[in-house]
């Protein structure tokens, strides 16, 4: 498990390019046949990957050592993202087929928890993020048809997009885990500009669909304090309550994004107005 401490954005100002991405950039989040985990501080979620090839995955006895819980998920519930080939996902005694750009939503206290791949040849590429929770919600899984897709910005401003929102109140209950998928129309390369905060909730961006050679350009930092990350792909970037997240590609790529905090509505934001940005 890879711990991350919470930063002051006094802190965050004064730091240079490694610094930065030793903060807040979570890189090599997929290796065969294992989970990767990376714990934040910040609102206490845990993000990571999940890639079976040879082998299904579980969750480590060892890994209630690190939430002081008798396993895994005794107090925690989980958000997973297929951005690879199809899995099946064993919770408790229930399976789901979980095929590509579908979502499983696992609720707290589930004890025993297998990720497969159908086809290991076309392995099932399982990015999670985790939280802290206080009661159990059903475990469902959620299709890209249910999950109300909203396409917002125009080819002019290089910003056309589809938001497919797959844990929100109007899909399923769940106790703080908000998550979603963003995906860039061909020649647009923007994400999230014109750019906000929200005070009340930290933000992962995962990027992906992304080639070897393309990157993205995430900004982050307080408004009048910008600084960005070379992202590349299947890589994360955690957003503290105090940053802007928005980022341009030098080709289309599609990310997930996943809020936990105070409230669950999504459309509480603090618009950064654009003469603001520094
Ligand atoms: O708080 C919400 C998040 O930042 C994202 O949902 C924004 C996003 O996907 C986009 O504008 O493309
Ligand atoms: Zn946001």
């Amino acid at each position: 498990m890879d711990i991350r401490q919470p930063i002051h954005s006094e802190h965050a100002r004064t730091l240079d390019t490694e610094g930065l991405r030793r903060q807040f950039l979570v890189e090599d989040l997929f290796q065969p046949d294992r989970a990767t985990l990376t714990y934040s501080q910040i609102d206490r979620i845990i993000v990571g990957g999940i890639m079976p090839v040879t082998q299904p995955v579980t969750f480590s006895a060892e890994l209630g050592k690190h939430t002081g819980t008798d396993y895994f998920l005794q107090r925690r519930e989980l958000g997973l993202i297929n951005i690879g080939g199809a899995a099946r996902v064993f919770v408790d005694d229930t399976q789901y087929e979980i095929g590509p750009r579908e979502a499983l939503y696992i609720g707290q206290g589930a004890k025993i928890v297998e990720f497969k791949s159908v086809d290991g040849a076309h392995p099932a590429k399982l990015y999670f993020n985790c939280a802290p929770a206080h009661t159990a919600y059903p475990t469902r899984k959620v299709t890209l048809a249910e999950a109300s897709p909203e396409t917002l910005g125009a080819p002019e401003t290089s910003n056309r997009r589809t938001i497919y929102k797959f844990l929100v109140p109007d899909v399923l209950p769940t106790c703080q885990l908000l998550m979603g998928m963003t995906q860039l129309e061909p020649g647009s390369l923007w994400n999230t500009m014109p750019c906000h905060q929200h005070d009340r909730r930290m933000e992962v961006y995962f990027y992906f669909d992304m080639k070897a050679d393309a990157v993205v350009f995430h900004m982050l930092g307080e408004p009048t304090q910008t600084r960005h990350l070379v992202v590349r792909n299947e890589q994360a970037v955690i957003s503290p309550s105090w940053s802007i997240h928005s980022g341009v590609g030098t080709q289309a790529y599609t990310f997930i994004w996943g809020m936990v905090g105070e409230n669950q509505v999504f459309k509480d934001m603090d618009h950064v107005p654009m003469t603001t940005l520094r």
